[in-house]
């Protein structure tokens, strides 16, 4: 399989000395789902997919990504979307200011800047939110002002770090159903502590620990 996301005899050996070994494909639509109980090593995974695993913690094997070897690149240049449980915005920006600021570098010219903002606040529901201030946003506005920013970054996989766990059971679902519907052409990795989150993703489930 030459895209998706590949981790070729990964392992990971954690500060207690248990290993985790992973040694899987997630193919572009699909979604696969960590769980295992606290302490089991699902952020150590995601900080390794990030290139982000702290020195001392040794990693052996190889990150492929749509044919790509990203193992030695830096945390920039993977092309790796994530998204957390709690995502921060900058306060003294507006919501679209925070969107247009990952922006900047890639796409010339502000009219155009704003334009694709709005179209990805448009995508996800937040119409006319540009000019919100983030200490406005509920908790639910909140994750879907990170999911546009995540999909604004173009990734070319996406990492989900318990991202529903603070929503309400209905917001939940809503979420659910648009981060899955915005990144069926992504291959996904996400990590739940929740079964249902696992099923309403509809992949395989890999479970550590
Ligand atoms: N930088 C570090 N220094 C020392 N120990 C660490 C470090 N990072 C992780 N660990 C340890 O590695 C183990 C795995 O932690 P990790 O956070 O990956 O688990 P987890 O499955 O994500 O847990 P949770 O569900 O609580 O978030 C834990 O025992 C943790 O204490």
């Amino acid at each position: 399989m030459a895209e998706g996301l590949r981790l070729e005899h990964v392992s990971i050996t954690l500060p207690d000395r248990r290993q985790i070994r992973l040694n899987d494909a997630i193919r572009p639509g699909e979604v696969l789902s960590l769980m295992g109980p606290s302490g089991s090593g699902k952020s150590t995974i995601l900080s390794a997919l990030i290139g982000a695993l702290p020195q001392e913690i040794p990693f052996r094997g190889r990150i492929i990504l749509n044919s790509r070897d990203i193992t030695m690149l830096p945390t920039e240049a993977r092309r790796i979307g994530i998204l957390f449980q709690d995502d921060l915005l900058f306060p003294h920006l507006s919501v679209g200011g925070n969107l247009a600021f990952g922006l900047t570098s890639n796409i010339e010219g502000r009219a155009t800047r704003q334009a694709e903002v709005n179209r990805a606040l448009n995508d996800i529901g937040l119409t006319g939110f540009y000019d919100r201030d983030p200490a406005t946003l509920s908790g639910g506005q909140r994750q879907r002002v990170a999911l546009a920013r995540v999909l604004l970054s173009k990734p070319q996989a996406l990492l989900l770090d318990e991202p529903f766990s603070r929503l309400d059971t209905i917001l939940r679902q809503q979420m659910r159903d648009l981060v899955f519907s915005r990144t069926r052409n992504l291959p996904v990795l996400l990590v739940t502590h929740d079964p249902e989150d696992a099923q309403a993703a509809g992949g395989r489930i890999v479970r550590l620990g």
